[in-house]
């Protein structure tokens, strides 16, 4: 049977304010539709999702309002229920597909793979014909070679309730590492064509920008300048994602954006109040717009209670059926299926890099030198590195299964190396991987090799780099070694009657500190570099003269620069296979034969 998730505990909550408009938001969702099984905070399910969805629209009919349901994309990778069948996604467009999305958009992970952007074109982009947009995405048609959008470049239609006139756009940010059927076209470069100046004087009442972008990225900044130019008064709601956070941040008075984090973690709320239906010319300066937000933590108590249905009456019929479809996809695919038991929960920013507990570390110093080794090459010194971006989620204490492989890391990616490469050379590679700089090509920043959280980071998250060439990554203070990234205000000192708060998202953003839908005691999270390396079979009494350089191959574009800045004179050709196994299947490995007792 399938293991049940422990039961949310209920917390202090704030409640959704409604407006005219409202929003309902998921992002980076990356196959994650059956919710978090060990995690009872983020445990409802797609199915759960959907039952909100209905009590939330009836509610917006009883209230005279709209509630419009968007994604923005990033829907696969990540998750044993999209990455453990194939093709992949088997039944996850399926289960997706039944929620009723009004708008959405296509991620950067919809695109890494050329039979993942087929799918899309094929399944996702008909399935909701009316609600896709992509507004900066071509597709290749296999057949004829032809150049196609995606989908529909922009729409405008008119909100069910009060009848407001809405253009909605769908960008992805300025992606370059997509499969060769697909091309995405430069932000600055769409809004230059002819069809993006007709929208953007369409004259509607609202305009919304969904994007696979994240909020502090240059591109909805880009968006907002020129619609604001051609439209001085009209309010611009922006949804956004691709950085795994919840944000919000205001572009003025009437320009406002959310992100809505990741790994259906979150239901994005916004709402929107002060829009003025346009007369034949056009809106008022006078009007006062005002954008609320809320960050719901995705678990049943919290969803009835923001739906304010009893218990009882939460699951809808239709709610109901999809859960059902989940659970029978899961047993399909033996996502329960244990490989291992893990000692001990292993953080990706939750511990401190290096720490007993961080889960780079473990990669480096137990799961490296034992699972990745070329048996012709065992003998030689080697320096194996990763980025730290192709590790995609913790590992709790207890149970690793078949769906703990995905959710650590779906990639496809396998081990490339350099035999006999000169240990005075090789041993910069990494001091440059992880300072980044002007060593690199501008296509080669080197915050891509990093964690999603890290790469535009909010203000709120911490403080900035100190220097551009100092080896520490972002978040990191030199001055006083690793600092956490949301510092830790509570007072330990349980001197009043409080209740004990649940640890949590507690976050900052343009609004204040009250976006959280939960209120929670603050999880501390630390920043990490952007590769880690491990160091095997160096001989005890000096360093090698030469080891081989192996690297996870999502990093090879970095190798051979970094090399050459090194004194290394290399070139692709010198790059050859080393191991033919993904990080997941080294993983699953190395779990199946060390951890072996304990649950
Ligand atoms: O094959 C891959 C693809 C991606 N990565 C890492 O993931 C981030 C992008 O993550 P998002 O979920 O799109 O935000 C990328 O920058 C890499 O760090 C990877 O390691 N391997």
């Amino acid at each position: 049977a399938q293991p049940e998730a422990p039961a949310p505990v209920a917390v202090p909550m704030r409640d959704l304010e409604w407006g005219q408009i409202n929003f309902l938001h998921t992002t980076d969702t990356h196959g994650w539709l059956g919710g978090h099984l060990q995690e009872a905070q983020y445990s409802a399910d797609w199915g759960d999702y959907i039952s909100f969805t209905e009590h939330m629209r009836k509610k917006a009919d009883e209230k005279g309002v709209d509630l419009l349901v968007v994604d923005t994309g990033d829907r696969v990778e990540g998750n044993g229920l999209y990455d453990g069948s194939t093709p992949k996604g088997n039944y996850t467009y399926g289960i997706f597909g039944q929620q009723n999305v009004d708008i959405l958009c296509t991620g950067n992970h919809e695109l890494y793979q050329e039979d993942t952007i087929t799918r899309e074109h094929r399944i996702t982009v008909p399935h909701f014909k009316k609600s896709y947009i992509a507004s900066n995405l071509d597709y290749i048609e296999p057949e004829t070679g032809n150049q196609i959008p995606q989908a529909q470049r922009y729409t405008k239609f008119k909100t069910k309730n009060r009848g407001y006139t809405i253009v909605a756009l769908g960008f992805i940010f300025d992606f370059d590492r997509n499969a060769n059927n697909s091309v995405v076209i430069p932000v600055e470069e769409t809004m230059k064509k002819e069809w993006f100046q007709s929208a953007i004087r369409e004259k509607p009442d609202l305009f919304v920008v969904s994007g696979h972008v994240g909020l502090r990225m240059k591109e909805f900044e880009q968006i907002f300048k020129v619609i604001r130019d051609a439209n001085w008064y009209t309010p611009i709601a922006f949804l956004g994602g691709h950085a795994h956070v919840r944000d919000a941040r205001k572009f003025d008075d009437k320009a406002f954006a959310i992100a809505s984090g990741r790994y259906f973690e979150t239901i994005g709320w916004m709402s929107i109040d002060g829009i003025q239906k346009k007369s034949k010319d056009s809106a008022s300066a006078e009007a006062t717009v005002t954008f609320k937000r809320r960050y719901i933590d995705n678990n049943v108590l919290g969803l009835q209670h923001h739906a304010g249905v009893h218990e009882a009456d939460f699951l809808t019929p239709h709610g109901r059926n999809v859960s059902k479809m989940i659970t029978d996809a899961r047993k399909a695919l033996n996502l329960d299926h244990k490989i291992g038991c893990s000692p001990k929960d292993l953080w990706m920013t939750r511990a401190q890099y290096p720490s007993d507990t961080s889960i780079f570390s473990w990669l480096e110093n137990e799961v490296f030198p034992d699972a990745i080794v070329n048996k012709e090459r065992a003998d030689k010194p080697r320096l194996t590195i990763l980025n730290t971006g192709a590790i995609r989620f913790d590992i709790f204490k207890g149970a690793f299964t078949k769906d703990s492989t995905y959710l650590i890391s779906p990639f496809t990616s396998k081990f490339n190396y350099i035999p006999n490469v000169p240990y005075d050379v090789a041993k910069k590679v990494i001091q440059l991987l992880n300072s980044g700089g002007s060593v690199f090509e501008a296509e080669l920043n080197t915050k891509y090799l990093s964690i999603p959280e890290q790469m535009a980071p909010s203000p709120f998250l911490g403080r900035e780099p100190a220097s551009a060439t100092h080896i520490l990554p972002q978040f990191f203070d030199t001055s006083n070694g690793q600092q956490p990234l949301v510092a830790d205000d509570t007072d330990d000192t349980d001197d009043n009657d409080e209740p004990q708060l649940v640890s949590g998202y507690t976050t900052k953003d343009d609004l204040g500190d009250d976006g959280d839908d939960a209120v929670h005691s603050p999880i501390k999270f630390y920043g990490v570099p952007n590769c880690v390396q491990s160091e095997v079979g160096f001989p005890e009494a000096a360093d090698p003269e030469t080891v081989d350089l192996i690297f996870i191959d999502y990093v090879q574009p970095w190798i051979i620069p970094a090399l050459k800045f090194s004194g290394g004179d290399y070139d692709t050709d010198n790059i050859t296979v080393y191991l033919n196994a993904t990080l997941t299947d080294v993983i699953a490995g190395w779990v199946e034969t060390h951890w072996t007792e304990g649950c």
